[in-house]
């Protein structure tokens, strides 16, 4: 059997006498959407740090693909495929649109440093970047310096950045916080589309109830560091072990 896109086993961090993260082993196989929910300070972005290499852990491994990356730094875990949404820090705001997206398409294909003077020779790379565009329904702007972007649309650029570097993982933190009411199904509906594509995990923190329940596929909870239930979102948001233990979550559970 094909090892599991990504997978934690027995990860752990601590700060002090604090477990933020406390033995999470959990597995992630392509083609699945998985949203992690759980109280604040439940330790889900510090398990994405974890995961992405952000931050050191205590304990515990972190395996790409059935490789064990615990040990390299951030931009190795991005070049092996690991993507971690909203994190970029290589998106040029006095660049436009396109020129950002065809930066990061060249700079995956290792086209090289001499960045946009070899578009001319590489067609094939142009097209791609055009077609990222058009996923993420920003060819409208493609003109547009990313500075000058509304909130909304640098969220969609962010995500095409993360689909020109075709990682395995894509991990998504609250990727509609902020968000006007008319700008989150855009997003949402990237993010299907991702998942459709069947060969990628997309792991998805997210608060909003409501998106869980359209999006995932899994729902792993979260609670004191801990993974305390993990199966269909269905079943999980209703079992009585994650409604007692989140008191907070009750009213956003009943929504
Ligand atoms: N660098 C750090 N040093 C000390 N404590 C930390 C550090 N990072 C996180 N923590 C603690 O770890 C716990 C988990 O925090 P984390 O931000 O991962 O929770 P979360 O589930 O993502 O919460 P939220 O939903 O509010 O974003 C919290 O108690 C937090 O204060």
């Amino acid at each position: 059997m094909a090892a599991p896109a990504l997978e934690t086993r027995d990860l752990t961090v601590r700060f002090g006498g604090h477990v933020a993260v406390d033995g999470v082993s959990c597995a992630f196989e392509a083609g699945t959407l998985t949203a992690i929910v759980g109280p604040n300070g439940a330790g889900k972005t510090t398990w994405f740090n974890l995961i992405s290499g952000q931050l050191p852990a205590t304990s515990g491994r972190v395996l790409l693909g059935g490789r064990d990356i615990s040990g390299l730094p951030a931009s190795s875990r991005t070049r092996l495929g690991l993507g971690r949404a909203f994190q970029l820090t290589n998106l040029f705001p006095g660049l436009s649109v396109r020129e950002n997206v065809r930066l990061a398409v060249q700079a995956r294909a290792g086209a090289g440093a001499d960045l946009l003077r070899r578009w001319t020779h590489r067609r094939d790379l142009i097209d791609e970047a055009e077609d990222i565009l058009e996923q993420v329904r920003l060819s409208g702007r493609a003109g547009t310096l990313a500075a000058e972007l509304p909130d909304g649309d640098q969220r969609k650029l962010e995500v095409a950045l993360l689909i020109a570097l075709r990682p395995r993982v894509f991990m998504f933190d609250e990727p509609t916080a902020g968000m006007s009411v008319d700008e989150v199904p855009t997003v949402l509906s990237l993010i299907q589309d991702l998942r459709r594509q069947g060969d990628r995990a997309i792991l998805l923190v997210e608060h909003k109830m409501d998106v869980v329940r359209s999006l995932a596929d899994r729902v792993v909870v979260l609670h004191n560091g801990a993974l305390v239930a993990d199966g269909p979102p269905a079943e999980v948001m209703e079992s009585a072990v994650v409604r007692e233990a989140y008191l907070g979550l009750e009213a956003a559970l009943d929504e």
